[in-house]
């Protein structure tokens, strides 16, 4: 039986009950997020396939994830570039920012251009507070990534995919499918839609919050921040 998802709204309620009866701040949950992402990458593109990530980072808190997985990417000996066009001045974003800069991890501006260079593509652009059409700038950006070979790794959504019901039906993102998907906290009811590799991360619920919410807890083993699981919600 496939893992029971987690819509939009309970996606939001949730965040919200661990950031307060939960007792986590969001940089905690960000990092512990992050950190998934960056495993489910080193799962699906070693280093030996090649070094250049380009992380592709949105406005929200789906950005914050991609600015961690980039610094703990680069940790591994990757070598990621970030392609951030509406930094947030938030303090915690402001800080991630800085946290990268100090490990010289270059931002760029030109994503087409730096994805001539790269070798996997991190898409962290909306999550699921994302709706209705896609604007400007990550219209463009979610048709290169769209168009392009390179594989691709999305944070908890395919950017532009509705959350409930999956890829557009017209315009930027409409045939958009990843090589690969990691869903934090649970699956987003968009995984029908969805073909590639499958990860959860985000090990951080509790057993009362996964029965409030009715999820599953994934069966993660030993240190690992990520669980693969196929279509059936079954461990790989
Ligand atoms: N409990 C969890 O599972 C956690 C989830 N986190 C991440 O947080 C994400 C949700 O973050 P947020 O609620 O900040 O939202 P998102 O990051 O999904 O997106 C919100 C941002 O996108 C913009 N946006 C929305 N629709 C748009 C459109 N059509 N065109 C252009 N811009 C648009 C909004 O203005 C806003 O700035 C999750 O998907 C996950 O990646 C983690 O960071 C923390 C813990
Ligand atoms: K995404």
């Amino acid at each position: 039986m496939a893992l029971r998802t987690l819509s939009a709204k309970s996606a939001a309620a949730l965040d919200k009950d661990l950031m307060s009866v939960g007792g986590f701040s969001l940089d905690q949950l960000m990092e512990l997020a992050g950190l998934s992402v960056s495993q489910a990458v080193y799962r699906v593109h070693p280093p030996s396939k090649g070094e250049n990530i380009l992380v592709a980072c949105g406005p929200g808190n789906n950005g914050g994830d991609g600015l961690v997985a980039a610094r703990h990417l680069w940790h591994y000996g990757y070598k990621p570039t970030v392609f951030y066009p509406k930094q947030s001045n938030n303090e915690l974003y402001q800080r991630l920012a800085t946290q990268l800069r100090n490990l010289e991890v270059p931002f760029t501006d030109d994503f087409d251009g730096t994805m001539k260079e790269t070798n996997h593509i991190v898409d962290a652009i909306f999550g699921f507070s994302f709706s209705g059409e896609v604007r400007e700038p990550f219209a463009t950006v979610i048709s290169a990534m769209e168009k392009t070979e390179i594989p691709v790794t999305a944070v908890d959504a395919p950017s532009s995919w509705s959350i409930e019901d999956g890829p557009p039906k017209l315009g930027p993102g409409s045939t958009f499918h990843p090589a690969a998907l990691i869903s934090l906290t649970a699956p987003k009811p968009l995984v029908k839609h969805f073909k590639g590799r499958h990860f959860v991360g985000g090990r951080f619920i509790t057993p009362e919050i996964a029965s409030k919410y009715n999820l599953d807890v994934p069966s993660y083993t030993g240190v690992d921040q990520v669980l693969e699981i196929d279509a059936d919600g079954q461990k790989l």
